[in-house]
């Protein structure tokens, strides 16, 4: 693959549910290696249908999507999933390494190879101690790093993540997401999030696309050219982010009274 051929590239995607209406229409989408890129758009614009139809839950109605050369028909190998909902994605009756094991069983690894990237997933998340703990011993904020580490230790081509921080605190959400970002900055991991919280998709993203219409398409995608290494504070002050907050929330706002108006 070329430095310039995307790693994730959607063509011409459209999805309907059975016999229903379009959902998503024409929509491409390019993400390259390396690259944290946001998923915005109105509640209901189709978000979840493009993270579900990237990760082969469901089929497509027309296009193409592929990782690197391979066609998209199905849950592709070398993808990973986080959801918003920690308490149901983590297995409460198995132990943090055994959770952590629990995907890796079909990759025929060596016992000492699982160990090894169980260890350096729960180091990398900043849990290197919590692999004999079962999930209910965990606060939120640290059972949502386990499903973090569950991912990184598959060692997935991409990462996609549908509002993975929505269900905790202001203050926990704040340091996931800088955990997100370290982990793209150490591993080079490249990273789908969907996200409702505008302040979010600016921070973490290297580009934020805003899907809008019915049936949804992407209506811009913005550079966030904020620098790598982010601090909360710092950087949710400087003139550039606050600038950019208030064009993407402007996008969401014409993008969901678009929506909402009555079709004539
Ligand atoms: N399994 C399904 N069967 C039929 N329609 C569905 C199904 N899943 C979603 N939809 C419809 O697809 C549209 C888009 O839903 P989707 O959940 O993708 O939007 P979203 O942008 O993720 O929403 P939100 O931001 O509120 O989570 C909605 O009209 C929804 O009712």
């Amino acid at each position: 693959m070329s430095e310039n051929t995307p790693l994730l590239a959607v063509r011409d995607v459209s999805k309907r549910y059975g016999s229903g209406p379009e959902i998503i229409t024409d929509l491409n989408l390019d993400v390259y290696d390396g690259e944290i890129v946001c998923l915005v758009g109105p509640s209901g614009v189709g978000k979840t249908t493009l993270l579900k139809s990237l990760a082969g839950l469901h089929p497509i109605t027309t296009g193409t999507i592929h990782i690197g050369d391979r066609i998209v028909n199905g849950p592709p190998e070398e993808l990973a999933l986080v959801f918003q909902d920690y308490s149901r994605s983590l297995m409460p009756w198995l132990t943090v390494r055994k959770n952590i094991a629990f995907p890796l069983r079909h990759l025929k690894l060596s016992k000492n190879e699982i160990r090894r990237r169980i260890t350096a997933a729960l180091t990398e998340v900043g849990l290197p101690d919590a692999g004999d703990k079962y999930p209910w011993e965990l606060s939120g904020g640290m059972q949502q790093r386990v499903a973090i580490a569950r991912a990184l230790a598959y060692k997935p081509g991409i990462l996609i993540m549908d509002e993975p921080f929505a269900s905790v605190d202001a203050q926990t959400r704040f340091e996931l997401e800088d955990l997100t970002r370290k982990i793209r900055n150490d591993l080079g991991m490249t990273i789908v999030v969907v996200t409702h919280d505008i302040d979010e998709a600016v921070y973490l993203a290297d580009r934020v696309v805003v899907l809008g219409g019915k049936p949804a398409s992407v209506i811009t995608t913005l550079d966030v050219p904020l620098c790598r290494n982010r601090d909360q504070v710092a950087t949710r002050n400087e003139s550039q982010f606050a600038e950019l907050r208030t064009e993407v929330l402007q996008l969401i706002r014409t993008a969901t009274e678009q929506m909402t108006q009555p079709v004539a």
